[in-house]
């Protein structure tokens, strides 16, 4: 019989769920649906939350759609998710088991996400230097704990644990009463020292941090516990991995060579290469660099170009149609929308419309929002502004870690992955315009995949698979 690994990622903008078939490595099933999670902003604080009670709901019915009989077969769980975010729970407390067959979240606060911009520059700047080779910016775990800390203590008082999204299913998965987190997540919260694993406690204890609701640190790849109940027909007892972050788990999907380069758009971007086993990054950080160096697995790195602004761009742009189309009173399905602007911009080959799209600003210069220049009455149809939309998500990509950079490093190709450039013919050519470096499209490259690859390949090591 068939065993299979089920592969979860909690993205920014969807969940998707894969079965990975052990023997062959090969996908057998997978499903993905849009979380509708996002909050509207009330405060005017730049505010970005999702609904923990509607993620998972989404996962619950995302697994709902995966075969029965394949997942009674399901003989270890991965978890991959959106990175940098953090939600808070109470131990023991943070959700209510249903059935022996699916949890639902109780208690927990909302996930404040990677997009949230609640820590200005100033604010930032009176946080402590991090003992980290990696700079602390807006939307990390720990200056958001530090936000509230400061900003609304009360908040904290209700909860005693904290993790990302994917740390909180692994947590009520495993019915864990604290939180593990992988270096690959707790180096996305700041104050993290990739070279011990260690958290910078003692700087953070300086500064009135509660230390509490730090998670424990286990290895990447490593396991967190096994399921407390059967759920959704797999049998409790089942090995579930320590939640990874969902860019390295895309990386994993799709590198199969050194020499490969990585570019990811999903709702955020990142173009990424493989550094030498013996990289060590630097003692302190860089702020103002575009390109950072991250863990991977084991001891190594991946240098990247983190872009705060790539599907999500997009998926503005859509949203923004739609409000100005209600008001006129028209209606149409994002899809539908989708498609019509693809469309457009295919029939519009090139554009001297120019769009500087960086709505979030970057991470190495949060003040430099988007701009539109070079207008003209004649570039003004849906097909120009498309198409220099996906032009400038790649000029703002390849201008962070530039064509010449990836050759220096001794990359021969660049494999594209993630839904966005999946589902969208003209990011692809823009991909293929803005590189020298011949361009292939991963086939099933994703996160969910990637954290069942790893898994897997941790198996056949420990010979579980034969
Ligand atoms: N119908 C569609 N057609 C083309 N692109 C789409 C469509 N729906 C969403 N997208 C793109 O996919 C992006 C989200 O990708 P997804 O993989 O779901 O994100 P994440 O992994 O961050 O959850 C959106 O930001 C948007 O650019
Ligand atoms: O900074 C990095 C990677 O270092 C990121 O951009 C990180 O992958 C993202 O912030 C989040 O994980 C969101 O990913 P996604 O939802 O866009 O797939």
């Amino acid at each position: 019989m068939s065993a299979y690994i089920l592969g979860l990622d909690l993205g920014t903008t969807s969940v998707k769920v894969v079965l990975l078939e052990t023997v062959s490595r090969t996908v057998v099933a997978s499903q993905s649906l849009s979380t509708s999670s996002a909050i509207i902003d009330q405060s005017g604080e730049k505010a970005k939350e999702q609904d923990t009670v509607r993620i998972i709901d989404t996962v619950n019915r995302c697994i709902g759609l995966l075969p029965r009989d394949k997942l009674q077969h399901v003989s270890s769980i991965g978890l991959s998710g959106q990175m940098h975010g953090v939600l808070f729970w109470k131990a023991k407390r943070g959700c209510n088991w249903s059935k022996r067959d699916f949890f639902t979240a109780r208690d927990t606060s909302q996930l404040i996400t990677w997009q949230d911009g609640r820590c200005s520059s100033n604010f930032l700047s009176s946080l402590p230097n991090p003992d980290s080779h990696l700079s602390l910016a807006t939307g990390f775990g720990c200056a958001t704990i530090f936000w509230y800390m400061r900003n609304r203590p009360e908040f904290l008082e209700d909860f005693t644990v904290a993790g990302t999204i994917q740390d909180y299913v692994v947590s009520m998965l495993c019915g864990l009463d604290g939180c593990v987190m992988t270096p690959q997540n707790a180096a996305s919260w700041g104050y993290f020292n990739t070279s011990s694993n260690q958290w910078n406690t003692d700087i953070l204890k300086g500064a009135g941090f509660p230390l509490g609701l730090l998670p424990q640190c286990v290895p990447s790849g490593g396991w967190a516990g096994q399921t407390y109940s059967d759920w959704h027909g797999i049998p409790a007892g089942t090995p579930v991995g320590a939640a990874l972050g969902d860019f390295q788990c895309s990386v994993y999907s799709c590198m199969s060579a050194r020499t490969d380069a990585v570019l990811n758009i999903s709702t955020s971007a990142q173009l990424t290469f493989a550094l030498p086993g013996d990289f060590k990054p630097p003692d302190s950080p860089q702020p103002a660099s575009s390109i950072s160096y991250v863990p991977y697995f084991e001891d190594s790195y991946l240098a990247v170009a983190a872009s705060l602004n790539g599907g999500n761009v997009l998926a503005t742009f859509v949203e923004m149609l739609t409000s100005w189309m209600k008001e006129l009173g028209v209606e149409m399905s994002d899809s539908c929308l989708y498609e019509k602007l693809i469309n457009c911009a295919l029939n519009q080959e090139t554009s001297e419309l120019s769009v500087s799209p960086t709505l979030l600003g970057e991470r190495h210069d949060p003040l430099c929002l988007g701009q539109v220049t070079n207008i003209s009455p004649t570039n003004l149809s849906l097909g120009h502004v498309t198409r220099a939309l996906c032009r400038g998500v790649l000029h703002n990509i390849a201008s962070m870690m530039p064509a010449e950079r990836l050759q220096q490093a001794g990359v021969c190709r660049i494999v594209g992955s993630g839904s966005a450039i999946a589902r969208n013919e003209v990011l692809r050519q823009e991909v293929e315009k803005a590189f020298p470096q011949p361009v292939v499209y991963g086939q099933n490259a994703d996160s969910a995949v990637g954290v069942a690859m790893v898994l897997c390949d941790l198996m056949r090591e420990a010979y579980i698979i034969k």
